[in-house]
């Protein structure tokens, strides 16, 4: 049943606080991804999304609080092992493998661990982003950014990930491919698929994403459904500036 699924948590931070060296970026920061859910995190530039998923992937280790993914406290777990629970990354800046083709970059990390009974393929992949199939042969580095952001979607997709995450999904791109990304992550959400997304484009995030979490100066500040979000503005205004 979709309701007893949604009520499983798949991701449970609690608490965390992060630093840069001496400077401290996260102040106890809390969130929430169940099973199938759409959650998107937004805040102004600089207010620690990017931190907060260093912090999940064990990138930039948190020094207290918990992490908690599909049952496992993965807080000081080094990122590879993060990675292999079944988080898929879509980094900021895309993180291609430059020196790769596309069609090894879309198989160097692919398998499907969590036992995925329709998993994905690299047939479903160039049937996602057909461009992909084109470029099959192209090196990594020789792509535009839509095409990057499509491979390093296609990418993580393929470990066939109980979560996905993306930073920044659709910053820096031409109209028709945001277009074409937030058409991905809405097939995906009508798959089941489990989606922490950063972007800026509140529309788009309170049309597809279940839930929301605005973070102001390492803290998360307010938390509700896309329909609480749009019935107060004042808050995109105040914590967004929009
Ligand atoms: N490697 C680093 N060393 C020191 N400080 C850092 C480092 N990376 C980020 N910061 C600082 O941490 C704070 C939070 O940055 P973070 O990238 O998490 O924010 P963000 O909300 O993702 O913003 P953006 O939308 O600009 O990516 C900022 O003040 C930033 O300058």
């Amino acid at each position: 049943m979709a309701e007893s699924k949604m009520a499983e948590t798949l991701l449970e931070v609690d608490g965390i606080e992060t630093c840069y060296g001496l400077s401290q970026v996260l102040f106890g920061l809390s969130l929430k991804v169940k099973s199938g859910e759409m959650v998107a995190l937004m805040g102004r530039n600089g207010m620690g999304k990017t931190t907060t998923i260093r912090s999940i992937m064990g990138m930039t280790g948190a020094r207290s609080g918990t992490i908690r993914f599909a049952g496992e406290q993965v807080r000081s777990l080094p990122s590879y092992k993060i990675a292999k629970l079944g988080i898929g990354l879509v980094p900021e800046g895309r993180q291609i493998f430059p020196n790769l083709t596309v069609y090894e970059n879309l198989v160097a990390a692919s398998g499907n661990r969590a036992g995925n009974s329709d998993p994905w393929t690299i047939d479903k992949i160039h049937a996602l982003f057909p461009r992909l199939a084109e470029r099959g042969n192209n090196m990594g580095v020789t792509l535009s950014g839509g095409e990057q952001q499509m491979l390093a979607i296609g990418r993580a997709l393929m470990t066939n990930p109980k979560l996905l995450i993306l930073d920044e999904a659709t910053e820096g791109l031409a109209p028709l491919i945001r277009e074409e990304i937030w058409n991905c992550l809405s097939m995906l959400k009508g798959r089941g698929q489990s989606v922490l997304v950063i972007d800026k484009n509140v529309a788009n995030l309170s049309r597809i994403a279940d839930r929301h979490y605005i973070i102001e100066r390492g803290r998360t500040v307010w938390t509700g459904t896309s329909e609480q979000l749009i019935a107060e503005p004042d808050l995109q205004h105040r914590y967004l500036g929009i």
